[in-house]
């Protein structure tokens, strides 16, 4: 077994542990056996070349792509993708309210009935990613980085404990792209969620991770 884990006491409810995965991909073995474990705020990075499995990774913890082994969240993560993946015709807020289907049910959803606490809700996700006043805007006349920030807010709105978020970063410039990991590190820090996310660039794990693995012929490995 590959296990890299964290002290086992820092695993509190809201954390999240991967034991013994194992996914296959066109009848190669792309995970062999991973082990994991992100405590409540904490920020785990996964670098690793291009066609490691970081993707295939994420995709399995969020119970999209079948696998054999144990995850262990105690609800369902919520994600965030490189190319933000947005409904442009939807304002910054309509797509963030798409963060709250799970409970407020996709009819009303649908006729956007939302109700006063989620629509509430959705402005301060965005107020907490440092886009108050931009609800109303559409999402294709938003920047990269603001783009990325509805997509954050977004998993905010969720109340997920865990946020898994595949290479956020790769479609921003520079400076956006240290913006929006201090952003995802602060939440973090201070509202307790446990962050797993994939890095293609170890100077940028380095700064903004807690801790840093590799994954190499679909094991984890030190950095
Ligand atoms: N839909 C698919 N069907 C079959 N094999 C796939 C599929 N998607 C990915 N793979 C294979 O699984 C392996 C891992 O791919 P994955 O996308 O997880 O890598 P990655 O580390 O995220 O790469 P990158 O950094 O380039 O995004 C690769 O060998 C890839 O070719």
């Amino acid at each position: 077994m590959n296990l890299v884990a964290p002290p086992a006491a820092r695993i509190g409810a809201g954390g999240l542990v991967v034991d013994g995965l194992e996914v296959r991909r066109g009848g190669q073995a792309v995970l062999r056996g991973v082990s994991l474990a992100v405590a409540p705020g904490e920020v785990l990075a996964i670098e690793g070349e291009s066609g490691a499995g970081k993707t295939t990774l994420l995709r399995a913890v969020a119970g999209l792509l079948p696998h054999s082994g144990q995850v262990s969240a105690a609800a369902r993560p919520a994600l965030v993708f490189q190319q933000h993946a947005l409904a442009n015709r939807l304002s910054a807020r309509g797509n963030v309210l798409v963060g709250t289907l799970g409970r407020v049910g996709f009819l009303r959803a649908t006729l956007r009935l939302w109700p006063a606490a989620e629509r509430a809700l959705a402005d301060d996700c965005l107020e907490r990613v440092g886009l108050a006043g931009l609800g109303a805007r559409r999402a294709d006349r938003l920047s990269g980085g603001q783009r990325q920030r509805v997509a954050i807010a977004r998993a905010l709105a969720q109340r997920a404990p865990v946020l898994l978020a595949d290479e956020p970063v790769a479609s921003l410039d520079p400076g956006n792209a240290e913006a929006v990991l201090a952003l995802i590190r602060d939440l973090a820090r201070h509202e307790g969620l446990a962050v797993l996310l994939c890095l293609h660039q170890p100077a940028l794990a380095q700064r903004f991770a807690d801790r840093r693995l590799r994954l190499h012929e679909g094991r984890l490995h030190p950095p």
